[in-house]
């Protein structure tokens, strides 16, 4: 019998279920590139709603719909974006903005919690005048809740004061919103007051709601009639795509309700690593579906940690050379909380005693991971 196997990769790794794959096998479709897929336009439709804003537009992945909000913000030769030194769009998408945008990055630090100091930002913004030596500020981008920082929730408050220093300067805001549902459910804030300051929000389905592929980019008509162009000049204009928004449909009505579930698992499985004295955890700063946490002992790497989980069908990505993620998910469950951890502590005692079961493994890196 195959030993199920407990993916702690990330909440990209869930697998669509019965229902979502009755919604695609049934959705009501037709050609969303020359007309309006059915299905498509009612999921639109609701994401609109359910973020205050006026559309939306269903794009393949998250990457695509920060990469084409960007563009549609900056679609001046020159433009500059402010982010953040550690933000998906800076660190994950192959610099996608320059390399295809031609828009120039300004980083400003991302603080523990995932802000960006709101001092620091006004300090990065071009002054027009110098526009003949300098690139022209168009853009702020918020990341919400904020990966690399553990999953943190940014609050309205904060990005409100991040909205009106956009507005002051003449600049639009984009949060990158893969996890925002995660946030809105660890604040008790609803997600259209969340993004109410924001022109333009990236979501994915595909994270911890669940949904097999997608994401949708909301904003006003106007701007989302520019991304549909940007879209299908990416290549991202796609033909019945009712079968993928019927997914995502599912995945939104069944799946949000389970996200405080997440954050109440990944809260145990911090709790329960903290116990491992070769690990450093901070289990009060887990506010969401992620833990990270630094491995002290130099005698185990990510990697031989990965490697090692592995082979008891625990599925993990390192975070960095002395540090590891684990991403909790509807499809985890809390006796698969209780495995894994029995199966780091004694992964921990193996590579510790330099157990020659483990010694063919290299300090190569494992099949699955990411690191910066
Ligand atoms: C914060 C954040 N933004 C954007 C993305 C990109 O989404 P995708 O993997 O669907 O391109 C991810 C990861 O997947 C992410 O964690
Ligand atoms: C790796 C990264 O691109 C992905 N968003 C994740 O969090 O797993």
């Amino acid at each position: 019998m195959v030993a199920k196997v407990v993916d702690l990769r990330s909440d990209t790794v869930t697998k669509p279920t019965e229902a979502m794959r009755a919604a695609m096998a049934g959705a009501d479709v037709d050609d969303d590139v020359l007309g309006a897929d059915p299905t498509a336009a009612r999921f639109e439709a609701e994401m609109a709603a359910l973020t205050g804003k006026e559309a939306a537009l269903f794009v393949p992945s998250g990457t695509m719909a920060n990469l084409v909000s960007v563009l549609a913000h900056c679609d001046v030769r020159g433009s500059e974006v402010i982010l953040g030194d550690t933000s998906h769009i800076h660190v994950y998408e192959n610099g996608g903005i320059s390399t295809i945008g031609g828009v120039h990055p300004r980083t400003v630090p991302n603080n523990p919690d995932g802000t960006m100091d709101v001092d620091k930002i006004v300090a990065a913004i071009r002054n027009p005048a110098g526009a003949l030596l300098y690139p022209t500020t168009r853009l702020i981008c918020l990341e919400n809740t904020h990966a690399n920082c553990g999953g943190k929730c940014l609050s309205a408050e904060y990005t409100d004061k991040v909205g009106e220093i956009a507005k002051s300067h003449g600049l639009k805001l984009h949060i990158d919103g893969a996890r925002i549902f995660n946030a809105s459910v660890a604040l008790g804030v609803p997600v259209d007051r969340l993004v109410k300051a924001a022109d333009s929000v990236s979501v994915c389905l595909s994270k911890g709601l669940g949904a097999p592929v997608g994401s949708v980019i909301v904003g006003s008509k106007a701007f989302i009639d520019k991304a549909k162009i940007l879209r299908k000049t990416l290549g991202g204009g796609m033909r019945q795509i009712g079968v993928l928004c019927a997914a995502a449909h599912v995945a939104l009505r069944d799946t949000v309700g389970k996200l405080a579930d997440d954050h109440r698992k990944a809260k145990a499985l911090a709790e329960g690593l903290k116990k491992i004295k070769q690990f450093k955890v901070d289990s009060a700063s887990v506010e969401t579906n992620m833990v990270f946490f630094d491995i002290l002992d130099p005698g185990i790497s990510p990697d031989r940690l990965c490697q090692v989980l592995e082979q008891r069908s625990v599925l993990a990505m390192p975070a960095s050379s002395k540090s590891m993620r684990f991403v909790l998910h509807y499809q985890i469950s809390d006796s698969d909380v209780k495995y894994a951890l029995t199966c780091v502590e004694k992964a921990v005692e193996e590579l510790l005693k330099g157990s020659t079961k483990f010694e063919h493994l290299t300090n190569g890196t494992t099949k699955h991971s990411y690191g910066h």
